[in-house]
């Protein structure tokens, strides 16, 4: 087993990795930059290393200093949490050339599976639905013109390099089409530097499913149940939840089935998820997720799992501990992201220094926070700063236990989310489970 794994990320999944280390008996290291001389995370590593410039590209994006830190500590692996370099190609590439493990799938699985054309492509052949549309890029506009024809408007215009729900148009008429292949394929050429787009059949009102996966590096693949993430703003997930309100034993038996058809299909290895659009009965496949996500909690408490030090496990060359059958899904979980974000101010950052702070507890309450007392929240990166996750033996006990949670919940020098989520709790929509993905556009008067 691995003797020292450095953690190169920052915040509360630095904590939660860091944890499960501990509870392996395997040393960590911390990195941070000047802007986390003081954040939370740097306290629970056995030893932290400065990263100096605070830049996210000059600090947890900069490969070669995380990789020297590596080598100086003596570190045998490195776990990349989310976000940052967590699917860079490049950073699994440079950790193999240095004999470190990086914990993760393989980088050929993550170039594929960043690749929206690519992975549709695969996931056609392994058997799993996909989307109706176009199975290449559009390099005719005539052709897309035909295309969309047959597929039948709505369609929508995806950048087969986007992510994040850049670089996606929805067309709704003919005369529309050609403006919006052209300007979606400028957004997509200036973020990502690929202009390739392609036409898939618009779903408008789906719900976003997503399942999470155990895969080891012996062929061995399960999947560990559902999440609903339908609620979302700006691509940004606020609030996700365990097992989603709409599933039952068949349809999480069929598109568990799906998901672990995947990652066998791709030889994935690692913890992952397949995203799954939902829609009046059936289900397509979106995108694929190869790193560890946010929300990973939800799932871990409802299966009584340790995802985190399953990925360990697997990364060390271990088959895994779990069969199919081992996943039941018991009780139900929401996770709410508390960001330091205005709601009243269209969700903008309010970073600062927490003047006031008390955690909330009690039964079925779990909190991953990166902060405390007097931090201050610094201004250079993400504005999520903890997750308070509820659970209870139904999703009415966990809605209730979450109204009862945010209630305790004090942070006072800066505005976070508390109070939209403490809204979303109260209302009707989300409670009755009718969500989809346009549920914070539909509801929005009703939460602000
Ligand atoms: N053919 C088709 N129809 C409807 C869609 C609707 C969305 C979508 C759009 C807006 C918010 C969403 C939230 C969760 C899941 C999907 C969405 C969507 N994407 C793709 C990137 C992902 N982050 C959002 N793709 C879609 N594709
Ligand atoms: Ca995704």
């Amino acid at each position: 087993m691995f003797e020292k794994i450095l953690i190169a990320n920052r915040g509360e999944i630095a904590i939660r990795v860091m944890r499960a280390c501990r509870e392996l008996d395997i040393k960590s290291v911390a990195i941070y930059s000047d802007a986390d001389t003081t954040s939370l995370y740097t306290n629970y590593a056995d030893e932290s290393y400065p990263l100096g410039n605070p830049s996210p590209a000059k600090s947890y994006l900069n490969i070669e200093k995380i990789i020297n830190i590596a080598l100086e500590s003596g570190a045998d692996a490195i776990h990349p949490g989310y976000g940052f370099l967590a699917e860079n190609p490049k950073f699994g590439e440079e950790c193999e050339k240095n004999g470190i493990k990086l914990i993760g799938p393989s980088g050929k699985v993550i170039n594929q599976m960043g690749d929206k054309i690519t992975s549709k492509a695969l996931m056609k052949k392994a058997g799993v639905p996909v989307i109706e549309g176009t199975p290449e890029g559009i390099t005719d506009l005539d052709e897309a013109k035909e295309i969309a024809r047959q597929i039948g408007y709505p369609v929508i215009i995806k950048a087969s390099a986007g992510g994040g729900g850049i670089g996606m148009r929805a067309v709704y008429e003919e005369d529309e089409l050609v403006r919006a292949i052209e300007s979606t394929q400028s957004v997509a050429s200036t973020n990502f530097g690929d202009s390739t787009v392609f036409i898939e059949k618009y779903l408008e009102k789906p719900r976003h499913i997503e399942f999470q996966l155990l895969a080891d590096e012996h062929g061995n693949v399960i999947h560990v149940a559902d999440r609903e993430c339908s609620i979302q703003r700006r691509h940004q997930k606020l609030l996700e939840e365990s097992p989603s309100p709409i599933m039952t034993e068949e349809l999480r038996a069929k598109m568990g089935e799906s998901a672990v058809k995947a990652a066998e299909f791709i030889g994935y290895s690692s913890a992952g998820t397949v995203e799954f659009l939902y829609d009046n009965g059936k289900y397509y496949f979106l995108e694929m997720n190869t790193r560890i996500q946010v929300e990973h909690p939800i799932t871990e408490i409802v299966t009584n799992t340790d995802l985190i030090k399953e990925q360990i496990k697997i990364a060390n060359g271990d088959e895994l501990n779990y069969v199919q059958n081992d996943i039941q899904v018991t009780g139900h979980a929401i996770e709410c992201r508390i960001n330091a974000e205005d709601p009243l101010n269209d969700f903008a950052p309010n970073p600062g220094k927490i003047t006031g702070y008390r955690s909330p507890g009690g039964p079925g309450v779990r909190l991953d926070s990166g902060v405390y007392m007097n931090y201050t929240i610094p201004t250079f990166y993400d504005s999520m700063i903890s997750k308070l996750i509820t659970y209870g033996r139904n999703r009415n006990d966990a809605i209730n236990r979450m109204r009862r949670a945010l209630s305790e919940y004090i942070i006072l020098g800066v505005k976070t989310t508390i109070p939209f989520h403490k809204a979303i709790m109260r209302n009707p929509n989300f409670i009755s489970g009718d969500l989809n993905t346009h549920f914070i556009d539909q509801y929005k008067k009703g939460i602000e």
